[in-house]
């Protein structure tokens, strides 16, 4: 068996539940501190966001898993977002919440959150309903097939987001690599690129699944999206706080990249 098939045959055994409240429950979960990694992660994406440069008809997520957190921002500036993943367990999770379905996971505090940091005064409930309204789509993906969607997106996303995906489904970082230029393919020229990912990690839990994660440096993130031709516009970086080392996972840091597609020619 390679070891992509050894991945994919892991991930039979993830279960949302279970990655739901190791990572987007407290204690991780805690925005009572901005110090807190999910507030940091809602952050970095409210203020790239809040520039009102990255905006366009279609938004794309690789890897959205059975969370939305990352969509809270983004969904202000595109008409369509795209959620995608490998999982039709973590596809039907989404589709919950997008219906509010009852046994939904509750991610109202996470809205409550976004819209104070946004600063807009907006009622979080007209977010969740935009952020409904706009994800209409939620696809199958494979991040190491050259079209990861099973046939070019047409027309090519205006901008990519990612987070958590490409590090925790690849066995190296070779295969990272590819995978980002897979994506990458999906992204127009000039489209911006936005990724949030573990540093430092070897494995995280999903209930009864133990998955493995390439262990990245901050030099091989940047090494990887100039490799695939992206520019980095903005790098920032997080250590993972001791009281938030619960031993779901073995994760050092968090990385966040906001990086750009050249305009062709
Ligand atoms: C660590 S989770 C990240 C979920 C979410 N984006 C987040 O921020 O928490 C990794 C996700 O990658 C998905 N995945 C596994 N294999 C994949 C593949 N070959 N291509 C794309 N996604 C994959 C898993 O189903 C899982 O939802």
């Amino acid at each position: 068996m390679s070891s992509l098939d050894a991945i994919r045959e892991g991930y039979a055994r993830f279960d949302p539940r279970a990655y739901l409240q190791n990572n987007y429950m407290p204690p991780r979960a805690d925005f009572s501190s901005e110090q807190c990694v999910v507030p940091w992660k809602l952050r970095c994406l409210a203020e790239t966001f809040a520039s009102g440069e990255i905006c366009g008809r279609t938004l794309i997520d690789v890897g959205s898993g059975p969370t939305i957190y990352q969509l809270l921002s983004a969904c202000e500036h595109f008409e369509e977002v795209v959620a995608t993943d490998f999982l039709e367990v973590n596809r039907e999770e989404l589709q919950r919440w997008v219906r509010g379905e009852p046994g939904a996971f509750d991610w109202s505090p996470f809205i409550q959150h976004v819209c104070k940091i946004e600063g807009r005064g907006e009622p979080w409930q007209e977010k969740e309903r935009r952020l409904r309204g706009r994800l209409r789509r939620i696809l199958p993906i494979d991040v190491h097939c050259a079209d990861p969607l099973g046939a070019p997106l047409r027309p090519p996303a205006d901008a990519l987001l990612s987070t958590f995906c490409l590090e925790a489904v690849s066995p190296d970082r070779a295969a990272f690599g590819r995978a980002l230029v897979n994506v990458g393919s999906m992204l127009r020229p000039g489209g911006h690129a936005l990724l949030l990912g573990a540093l430092g990690e070897s494995f995280y839990l999903a209930g009864a699944a133990r998955l493995p994660v390439v262990p990245l440096d901050e030099d091989d993130v940047r090494g990887a999206l100039s490799d695939a031709g992206f520019t980095i516009r903005d790098f920032r970086s997080y250590t993972m706080p001791p009281a938030l080392r619960t031993g779901v996972d073995d994760v050092q840091g968090v990385f966040f990249v906001h990086a750009q597609k050249p305009l062709e020619g």
